[in-house]
């Protein structure tokens, strides 16, 4: 595995989304890119993805990758792991190379220019700090590649160790840090560069729980500041679906749908993004006919667990859902499990030959249902999603 600092080193170009770590706050940086996109608005082409292929021996990695992303976009790479997204990330930072296609950044090809000088910073899951260097000394390696003076060098290093909040910390050592910390050192050492594209490989997969959602946000935070272009890949939904702008669902090597994180999530373009987002109950439309009534004999059909309403038996009023306006004809069914997730409760619920998850708001004890009750199930008529054959 590469360490990011091999790939802190792109030659500085100049361009609106290179924002100069020129202020003291990110307000003053939100108001100096407002400046700069006044002048020179965003492109929407900004990173252009074209006909992208890579295969290892008989090991189709990817093909077919189509993309235009707009200047300061956070675009996720979300899909199964094996579906091809860390060996695209490196091939747009030219550490894999490609077998087709081209990669353009504001209109430059740079396909076959190698990895330092294509204006790329990097960061992986396994940060891969320096452990005999001090923080700002990891941070400022990529500055020192670059043989920037002295002076500039600590400046630069102090005012990307603030956007990180870690200015506390630049005379420690990577092992009197946390993993978070650790990351965001990672994450400076990308930054301090001043890259064109960022590009992050899981960075927060081996956080826990609570570090990686505080991380998550920042990593947003400082990305809208600095008008960062970034793709970001990752296997998390709600990751996804909380950072992006748009997502990029990944399938066997090949992007099945664009989207944001809405139309990902309510109109899957067919089983396989259905699959994936949510947690879709998919159906054969032959099957679901007592659930939706009349919906024809082919294909499929997929509706969120939300999307479907638990009437108790004898209708008892604590337990029982209130029906949306457009409600299926109902289909009577048994609860086979419940489960807590939180906030929200899943029931398996099986109706003849469907198994339904179906998903409710955990208000309270007494509106839970238990293993056994008797049930019946309406879907609502306007989310369900048809998958065609
Ligand atoms: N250097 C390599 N040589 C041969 N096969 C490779 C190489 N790198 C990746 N692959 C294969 O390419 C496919 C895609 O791998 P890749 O790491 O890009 O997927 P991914 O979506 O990022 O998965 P994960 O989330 O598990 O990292 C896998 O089948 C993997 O085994």
């Amino acid at each position: 595995m590469m360490p990011s600092t091999a790939m802190g080193s792109p030659v500085y170009k100049e361009g609106p989304a290179s924002m100069p770590f020129n202020s003291q706050s990110r307000g003053e940086a939100t108001s100096a890119r407002d400046v700069v996109d006044a002048v020179n608005p965003p492109r929407s082409d900004y990173l252009q993805l074209e006909g992208l292929a890579k295969a290892f021996g008989a090991t189709r990695v990817f093909q077919d990758i189509q993309a235009d992303i707009a200047q300061g976009e956070f675009i996720t790479l979300l899909g199964p792991s094996g579906c091809g997204k860390s060996t695209l990330l490196r091939s747009i930072a030219g550490l894999t190379a490609l077998d087709r296609g081209s990669v353009r950044i504001a209109g430059e090809d740079i396909t076959h220019l190698p990895p330092r000088k294509r204006g790329i910073g990097m960061v992986f899951q396994h940060y891969a700090l320096f452990p005999n260097m001090r923080v700002a000394d990891n941070v400022a390696f990529g500055l020192r590649m670059q043989r920037v003076e002295r002076e500039a060098r600590r400046h630069r290093v102090e005012e990307v160790l603030r956007l990180v909040e870690l200015e506390a910390h630049a005379d420690k050592y990577p092992h009197q840090l946390s993993g978070g910390q650790c990351q965001r050192v990672a994450l400076a050492r990308a930054l301090v560069v001043e890259p064109q594209i960022l590009l992050m490989d899981e960075p927060l997969s081996a956080l826990d729980a609570r570090i990686r959602r505080h991380l998550r946000d920042q990593i947003r935070d400082i990305q809208k500041t600095l008008g960062l272009t970034t793709l970001f890949v990752t296997h998390d939904q709600e990751e996804a679906m909380m950072l992006s702008d748009r997502i990029f669902l990944m399938h066997q090597g090949r992007i099945l749908q664009q989207g944001d994180a809405e139309q990902l999530y309510t109109r899957p373009v067919g089983r396989h993004a259905a699959g994936f987002m949510g947690h879709y109950n998919l159906l054969d439309a032959r099957q679901a006919r007592p659930l939706l009534g009349h919906h024809g004999e082919q294909g499929q059909v997929a509706l969120r667990p939300e999307a479907l309403y638990l009437v108790a038996q004898g209708r008892d009023p604590v337990k029982s859902a209130e029906l949306p306006p457009n409600a299926g004809p109902g289909c009577h069914g048994i609860i086979r499990r419940r489960r807590l997730l939180g906030n929200v409760v899943r029931y398996e619920v099986a109706c003849g030959e469907l198994l339904l998850n179906v998903d409710v708001l955990n208000r309270s004890a007494r509106h839970l249902l238990d293993d056994q009750d008797r049930v019946v199930v309406h879907a609502d008529l306007d989310e369900v999603q048809e998958l065609g054959a």
